[in-house]
Parts: C-alpha cells; structure tokens; sequence
C-alpha cells in the first residue's frame, strides 16, 4: 500500500518523519509511504497534490495540520478528523451581507464534488478508523482574526475548525476517486491573533502522535 501524508509546512508533520527513521516497524508491513510538503493555502495545495497525483497514485492520502478550533468546547491540542470542507472565502461581501459563490449562483449547491455546499469525505471507512471525533471544517485564504468574522462564519457553515488547505484536499481526491482522510490539531482559537497564545508545540506533538497510530494500523 502507498500512503502519500500531505502538510502545510514541514513543522507540522516533523515528528512523524523523524519517528519513521527510528522504527523499524515498516519493514514488516507492507506500507510505502510519501510525504508532500504543499505550502500554506489552497493554491499551493492544490498544485503539489495535482503535481505528484500525475506521476504516482496513492492507496491513501492523508493530511495533517494543525487549524483554529471556533469554540473553547474543542480543547487546544484536540485532534480531530475532517468530515466535510467549505470554502468559506470564497465570495464577496456586499452591503447586506456575506454572499458565497452559491449564494451567488455562480455554482450550483450540489455540482459534483458539492453536497449542499459542501466537500463531503465519501471514504468514510477511513474516517471511522481514525477513530477521532468527527467535524465539520472551512478552508480560508486568509486566517479570521476578527470576531465578528469568525461569528460569520461559524454561523453560516455550522464550522467548529478552519484551516487553509482543506478544501483544496477534499476536492482533488473526490475528483481523482483517491481515499483520503484529514487529520487537524488545535492550535489556537479562531478570532484570536496573538500568535503567543497559540499552542503551537503540544498541538504538534498531539497531531503526529494520532498521525503515527493511525498511519500504522493502514
Ligand atoms: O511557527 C511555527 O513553529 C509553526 C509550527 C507549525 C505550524 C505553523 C504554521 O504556521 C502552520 C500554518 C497552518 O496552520 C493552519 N492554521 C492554524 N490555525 C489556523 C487558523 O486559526 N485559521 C486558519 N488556518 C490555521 C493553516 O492550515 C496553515 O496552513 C507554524
């Protein structure tokens, strides 16, 4: 089997490489796995998947993050599995409001790869093996530093994270047919811009610890 794990940045996804070079258990499986380190945001991500999906097709691709959780119910260094995406910037703000480019209809609501909006993880046998809670997420351009923003948001997509490459993930593997799961971290809440405050060592550590048991039990 070919598991090709995706990342943002390399920071994210450290641990899991360096817990590869130290065990010995792959040697007795039968698991190859690649590792694709995209950039920040959509664009970036959608290149590298796009790039590398032309020369290799993966059993399984799995990404993993770090993201801003929108309610103190989820606690930082929660980790969670991606069941649905929404691009959630994606739009234009007019004087009576946000619209979306649904909203807009400038793309109908249940256009594949859409379901009512959304970027919805068919693979769900993977999602129940994660054995994470399951939640819905947005994928911005640009991270919600202000309230009333995340107050937006939260209310229109029923979102309890956002991140910046989920949507980009979602889309080209429903499209491509490639199974995928997303797995995120909290780091942070959204609304709040003080990086200081942002749990950034212990949500890594989480995130590559749920990484390396559930890449290991592929
Ligand atoms: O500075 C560091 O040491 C460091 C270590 C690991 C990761 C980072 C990042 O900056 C990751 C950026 C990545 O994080 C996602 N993210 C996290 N919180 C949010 C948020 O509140 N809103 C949107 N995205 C968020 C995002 O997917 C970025 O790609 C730094």
């Amino acid at each position: 089997m070919n598991c090709l794990v995706v990342s943002a940045t390399v920071q994210e996804i450290k641990p899991f490489i360096q817990h590869l070079h130290s065990t010995n258990k792959l040697d007795f499986i039968d698991l190859q796995i690649d590792f694709l380190v995209t950039g920040v945001g959509s664009v970036n991500s959608t290149y590298s998947l796009m790039k590398h999906l032309q020369v290799k097709k993966p059993d399984v691709v799995v990404m993993a993050g770090i993201a801003g959780a929108f309610s103190p119910k989820l606690k930082l260094g929660a980790v969670v599995a991606v069941k649905q995406e929404a691009m959630a910037d994606l739009g234009v703000m007019e004087k009576d409001g946000y619209k979306d480019v649904f909203d807009l209809k400038l793309l109908p609501a249940n256009q594949f790869p859409y379901k009512q909006k959304k970027l919805v993880n068919p693979f769900t046998g993977l999602l129940e093996r994660t054995s994470l809670p399951l939640v819905s997420s947005i994928t911005v351009n640009q991270i919600t530093a202000a309230k009333k923003t995340a107050e937006l948001y939260q209310k229109k997509y029923k979102a309890a994270i956002e991140n910046m490459e989920g949507a980009a993930l979602h889309l080209v593997c429903i499209k491509e047919n490639i199974p995928f799961v997303q797995i995120r971290s909290i780091s942070n809440y959204v609304g709040e811009r003080n990086k200081k405050k942002w749990m950034l060592k212990e949500s890594v550590e989480a995130l590559n610890k749920e990484l390396i048991r559930f890449v290991e039990s592929l």
